[in-house]
């Protein structure tokens, strides 16, 4: 796709413009020809990004935190007062089985409560976006023009003298010994679908050696704004870049007061909490009250507790899939995942197990009847209106609210799956040691543990951190 051309593209649009005809249609456009909701957005910059196209909807969801709590802090920066992190529509990801099914493009509201992730940082949908940009008065597609598009990639060589530096450079897409360096591919989709959005263009790619946390983005965009600028007159435009492969940058502190303020915010779309709920309550006897956990309306209301109980059955999540082969040293056959399970539920005086797993049918029925003298539980869509609403995407999250309510859980080593039913009891306020459990290869077996990252709180007025 040819990049196209800024000037071009001012012009069709000063031509065009029905809106703005006093001037550039993303200056700030004179009062009388313009529609009022428009002047707020004065000096808007756009973050787009995306993600690598092989990676999982858990780490996506982790890269989401490293953009929100930037943006949020980016915010107070006189250019960037107006700044929005654009979310990425979610392509067809590599573990969406299921046919017949819409899954590509999907919006984040699909799965999370915008206004939730919104009163922690300035998020819109990607189509929120597309309507919110073209009342700056693009009347035909392209809506959207991208004026730096930014792919970035890993140094080679991370340490300079053993010492890791933060550092980003512009790259040809040629190494020194001419040979093309694939990620700089500008057709490849590697770094995320993004820019093959039917409505947008890009002006300028860039291929970028990057190595730092979300920090050092800041230092890349003002270089591209200032790039884009050239005087007083333009200083206060509207902007928009995007970033590819962003999950190449690193938390600012992963873990910290700021990271959980914003995966608290991250509470799921309420429809899949209502699903979830109507099956804790129907298969599992279990509400929020008998459960003991907290969970207001707002994620800013919550506070710390360590006194959830849990409804009365044991969650396993039990990863299977790619980890089967691929980690196959630390993936439990079906028996011996089921042999540790049983010795759970008799330890915790449990009878009934909940399993989210992404095994097929076929080794779930298996695994089944390696539960006959317990209650063994699994969730699958109703019916097939609800199939279609949930998505493979919406399943799985199912899967994670109700391990979320579980008296004990135990996830699969290195899943990050597993990662985000951690986070969500300890948001929930259950006992870590109810918690932090991992699956062994074998029985009684010594063997690693996934890590232990407890919640952080701040439970004064955040604003004091910045
Ligand atoms: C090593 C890496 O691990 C990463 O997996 P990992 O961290 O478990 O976790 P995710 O990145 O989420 O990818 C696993 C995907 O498999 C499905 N899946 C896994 N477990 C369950 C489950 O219990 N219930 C349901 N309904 N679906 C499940 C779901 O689509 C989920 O997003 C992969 O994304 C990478 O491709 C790579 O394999």
């Amino acid at each position: 796709r040819p990049p196209h051309n800024t000037t071009t593209a001012k012009l069709s649009l000063l031509r065009n413009n029905s809106f703005c005809q006093s001037g550039l249609f993303w200056r700030l456009p004179a009062k009388d020809t313009c529609p009022g909701s428009i002047l707020p957005l004065r000096g808007t910059v756009y973050i787009l990004y995306d993600v690598n196209i092989s990676e999982g909807f858990n780490l996506r969801r982790d890269v989401y935190i490293r953009m929100a709590v930037f943006v949020r802090r980016l915010r107070r920066r006189k250019r960037f007062r107006n700044v929005r992190l654009v979310l990425p529509p979610w392509p067809r990801l590599y573990h969406w089985h299921s046919h017949g099914l819409n899954q590509s493009d999907l919006m984040w509201r699909n799965f999370f409560d915008l206004d939730s992730l919104r009163r922690y940082a300035p998020v819109l949908d990607y189509d929120e976006f597309v309507a919110e940009y073209r009342q700056f008065g693009m009347p035909a597609p392209p809506y959207v023009h991208v004026s730096q598009a930014f792919r970035l990639t890993h140094y080679e060589i991370m340490k300079e003298q053993g010492i890791f530096r933060d550092k980003y450079e512009r790259i040809t897409p040629e190494d020194s010994n001419g040979r093309r360096i694939e990620a700089c591919n500008e057709n490849s989709v590697s770094g995320g679908p993004l820019l093959q959005q039917r409505l947008l263009r890009y002006d300028r790619y860039h291929c970028v050696r990057f190595q730092g946390s979300a920090g050092l983005l800041e230092r890349m965009l003002r270089e591209a704004i200032d790039e884009d600028t050239s005087g007083i007159e333009d200083v206060d435009d509207m902007r928009v870049y995007a970033v590819l492969s962003a999950e190449t940058v690193l938390h600012d502190n992963w873990g910290d007061e700021h990271f959980w303020m914003a995966r608290r915010s991250m509470r799921f779309a309420k429809f899949l909490n209502q699903v979830a709920a109507d099956f804790r309550l129907m298969a599992l006897s279990t509400t929020d009250t008998t459960a003991g956990v907290q969970r207001p309306a707002m994620w800013e209301l919550e506070r710390p507790k360590r006194d959830a109980r849990g409804g009365d059955y044991l969650c396993a999540h039990l990863r299977r899939g790619d980890f089967v082969r691929s980690r196959e040293s630390t993936t439990p056959t079906l028996k011996a995942a089921a042999q540790q399970i049983k010795q759970l539920l008799r330890a915790f005086n449990l009878t009934t197990v909940f399993v989210a797993s992404d095994a097929t049918p076929y080794e779930l029925l298996e695994l089944k009847e390696l539960f006959y003298r317990f209650r063994f539980v699994h969730f699958t869509p109703e019916s097939n209106v609800q199939r279609q609403q949930l998505k493979d995407g919406g399943v799985a999250i199912v899967d994670q609210l109700i391990c979320a309510y579980a008296r004990h859980f135990v996830g699969t080593y290195e899943s990050t799956f597993t990662y985000r039913i951690y986070e969500e009891r300890e948001i929930l306020g259950f006992s870590k040691s109810s918690t932090f459990n991992t699956f062994c290869k074998a029985l009684g077996g010594n063997c690693a543990r996934n890590a232990v990252w407890p919640i952080v709180w701040n439970d004064e007025d955040d604003e004091r951190f910045y």
